[in-house]
């Protein structure tokens, strides 16, 4: 096993995620580095010990943290990277990058498609930052940040090719309440994570327009099938769809109140504009840039998915919420 006393971590991100992170690498690391957008964050962190903006309740000790608002600072003196920002930021917040990930192990807990790329952020930083597959990890698993803020019992599985650099990024987020799991499959890790938050959108959708339990459990039954379906035909590989990485993840977010993408869908099935509902929300909701990055990938891979396609046409096509999700619900069983 690699001591984590030897490892020089960094955290980039300073949304409701990342400051969950930090709270978790505070309980393992004597010290690590973080990157946070604004001068201010960085401050009141320092000051007040807490991020001004997300999970505002966690008291950190600064004396853990080195914070920085310069990514190359965070980068040059870090190992292993944790990246964590929405990924409608990723290539902006990596254009100010002019350090090699070269000898670097970076960790994504993005569960997002980069826009105009088209691509998941492993693929990206793999096809951008010239990477290889096995300085990649995933961080994933059912696990909402403000449960982690109320340190409730949470679940998190780490992705990589190689199993004992999965091990020490397990290591670094382990505690009293976080349980970990190791696995090697990165792609189906990032990928399911990205497509469920598509299926909390369209149980969101339901739910505002007045569907109820009976329908939402049915629309989770297929939503996990279609997972299942797209996972297999872009990387075959042995897995259990039933891990808490694809179903646990498809669940909480389906039927949690925390969950953004859930209510970013509720919002638009009580027939709020997507514009008014971006504007409304002060988080990022994935799902509704997913929808666009996988309908297009799917349409590459002629992989036909029902609720994907109709959250596609109520989002990108102007369709009508209540027509599109009663033909969908014609095609559930
Ligand atoms: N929240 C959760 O429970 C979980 C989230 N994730 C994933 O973590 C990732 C981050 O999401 P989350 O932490 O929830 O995000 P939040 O919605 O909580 O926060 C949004 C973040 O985006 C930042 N931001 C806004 N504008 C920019 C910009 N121009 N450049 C860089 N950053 C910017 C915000 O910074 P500021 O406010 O300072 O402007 C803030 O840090 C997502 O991919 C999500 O799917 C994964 C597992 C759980
Ligand atoms: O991925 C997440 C929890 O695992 C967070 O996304 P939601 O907030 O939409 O649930």
């Amino acid at each position: 096993m690699i001591e984590l006393s030897n490892r020089k971590v960094g955290l980039i991100g300073n949304g409701s995620w990342a400051t969950a992170i930090a709270k978790m690498l505070s309980k393992n690391l004597e010290t690590f580095n973080w990157w946070v957008k604004d001068e201010y964050v960085k401050e009141s962190i320092e000051q007040n010990h807490h991020n001004p903006n997300y999970l505002t309740d966690v008291e950190f000790n600064p004396e853990k943290l080195k914070i920085s608002t310069n990514i190359n600072e965070v980068v040059s003196n870090s190992d292993i990277i944790f990246l964590v920002v929405p990924s409608i930021y990723v290539e902006s917040c990596l254009s100010k990058l002019t350090i090699s990930l070269k000898d670097k192990f970076v960790v994504t807990s993005i569960k997002g498609i980069i826009p105009n790329h088209y691509k998941a952020v492993g693929q990206y930083l793999v096809d951008e930052f010239n990477i290889k597959d096995e300085q990649l990890g995933v961080v994933s698993g059912p696990c909402h940040a403000e449960e982690v803020a109320l340190e409730r019992l949470s679940y998190l599985t780490i992705a990589a090719l190689d199993e004992l650099k999965a091990k020490t990024v397990a290591d670094c987020l382990a505690c009293n309440f976080i349980n970990t799991k190791i696995s090697n499959d990165i792609f189906g890790t990032e990928y399911g994570a990205i497509l469920k938050n598509i299926y909390a959108v369209a149980a969101g959708i339901a739910h505002g327009l007045g569907y109820g339990d009976n329908f939402h459990a049915v629309l989770m039954s297929n939503a996990i099938r279609e997972m299942n379906d797209i996972l297999k035909q872009v990387n075959k590989t042995k897995r259990q769809i039933n891990d808490s990485a694809y179903l646990g993840d498809l669940l909480v977010t389906g039927y949690s109140n925390f969950s953004r993408n859930r209510t970013f869908g509720n919002m638009i099935g009580k027939g709020y504009s997507v514009q008014s509902v971006i504007m409304e929300m002060n988080m990022v909701a994935e799902g509704y840039y997913a929808t666009k990055g996988v309908a297009i990938l799917n349409e590459g891979y002629k992989i036909k998915a029902p609720i994907i396609h109709a959250v596609y046409s109520i989002l990108y096509e102007g369709k009508n919420a209540g027509k599109t999700m009663k033909e969908l619900s014609m095609k559930l069983d």
